[in-house]
């Protein structure tokens, strides 16, 4: 399945990490890890010599990229953390395998593969056969060295279905609040991002362990709402836009939901749309439909006008979906196709000598809403004009 690196570099050289916990789960890996005594420097000479091309993704961590047949493989020389401020972790290198994985924050990520040998000091095997989550030593020690750790702790919990050891739940229950203090909020939003798959189990576990109400704090009466987290797991299922939108949708209110996007640094089209989200949806979950509004609705939303519908029609919940909705979105999907397929246009209204300006708009406009209704566009050029 791998390479057989000790062959190609003549040098213990171990996979770690995600890659053997998941091939251990019979899942399938997409990052490999690898990990080995030799420092940075020597293992790019080394590599470079053998016709591998490397890369430093992150060299102040001892970690160089090397391709291998079109694959990346991220090799980090083993480390023991030295000075933690539980954000950064200035690094020294160690010599074994062994202390390389006593730093590690998890028992099921603290296992390391050498050909088809296993080093696994800390029982990472039966943890993940009873599916128990622990950390590698004392639980409040991993999480002070960083506290993102303790998100991380949801995240593969939820995941992998696992139950959370007590001592951890205890340590991190008691150190979460200290995650806005240490942790980035890139780090923060990274985990929700690799948390999509799994949104609704991820949500549910930091809640029961404490940490939602702190990373939403302005949302504290939906927080323990396991309607919002099945909301959060169906629009899981979509892209990552949906997803982010759902997770800011309880804030209600356009401003609020710029200013939490913003804080977490998301990305402009994940903002545009989860501010759309919330200025729009109680609209189309009402019953009171207009065309003119609605056609309003679907310009100011530009391309996130199909997001929208699609949130309304198969992200909401059943029993609030109001009895109109099928209608509404029948409305919207052809104010949509007339918006895309104009029958009147621009080129049209200079025919009729009618002057570019403010007017103009307002005609097409008309234009628009008379194809929706069914006009062609010789009944629709006798109208507007
Ligand atoms: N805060 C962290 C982050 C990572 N690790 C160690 O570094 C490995 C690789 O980290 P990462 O790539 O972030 O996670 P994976 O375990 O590979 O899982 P995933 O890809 O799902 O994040 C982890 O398995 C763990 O041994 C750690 O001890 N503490």
């Amino acid at each position: 399945m791998y390479p057989d690196f000790c062959k190609i570099f003549d040098e213990e050289i171990y996979i770690v990490g995600g890659a053997v916990r998941d091939q251990l789960l019979g899942v399938e890996v997409f990052d490999v890890d690898i990990a080995s005594a030799i420092h940075p420097h020597p293992f790019k000479v080394l590599c470079n010599k053998l016709g591998y091309k490397t890369f430093d993704t992150g060299i102040e961590h001892g970690t160089v990229t090397v391709l291998i047949d079109g694959k990346p493989y991220e090799h980090t020389t083993f480390r023991e953390d030295i000075s933690c401020d539980g954000r950064n972790a200035s690094v020294s290198f160690s010599k074994t395998i062994e202390e390389d994985l006593s730093r590690r924050d998890f028992t099921i990520n603290a296992i390391a593969m050498l050909n088809d040998k296993l080093i696994d000091p800390y029982d990472g095997q039966v943890d993940l056969q009873n599916r128990i989550l622990k950390t590698v030593g004392i639980a409040k020690e991993r999480f002070c060295e960083d506290y993102l750790r303790i998100i991380r702790a949801a995240r593969f919990a939820s995941r992998l279905h696992m139950d959370i050891d007590p001592d951890l739940l205890i340590a991190a229950k008691a150190l979460a609040p200290q995650i806005r203090e240490h942790v980035s909020v890139e780090r923060i939003s990274d985990e929700f991002k690799k948390a999509q798959a799994h949104g609704a189990e991820f949500l549910a576990c930091l809640h029961s362990m404490g940490i939602l109400d702190l990373l939403f704090p302005k949302r504290s009466e939906s927080n323990s709402s396991s309607a919002w987290w099945q909301e959060v797991g169906r629009a899981s299922k979509f892209d990552i836009e949906t997803y982010f939108a759902s997770l800011m949708r309880p804030l209600n209110d356009p401003e609020q939901v710029d200013k939490a996007c913003r804080e977490y640094k998301l990305s402009r089209l994940i903002i545009r749309f989860s501010t759309q989200l919330v200025s729009h949806l109680p609209y189309l979950m009402s019953e009171d439909f207009s065309l003119e509004k609605s056609y309003q609705l679907i310009k100011a939303c530009g391309d996130n006008a199909q997001r929208l519908i699609n949130y309304a029609d198969n992200v909401m919940i059943h029993n609030s979906r109001p009895s109109s909705l099928d209608k509404t979105l029948t409305h919207l999907d052809k104010i949509i196709d007339s918006i895309k397929s104009p029958l009147v246009n621009g080129g049209d209204l200079h025919k009729l000598a009618i002057k570019p300006g403010p007017e103009f708009r307002t005609i097409l406009d008309r234009a628009a809403l008379l194809q929706i209704e069914g006009f062609d566009k010789e009944q629709i050029l006798n109208k507007i004009t």
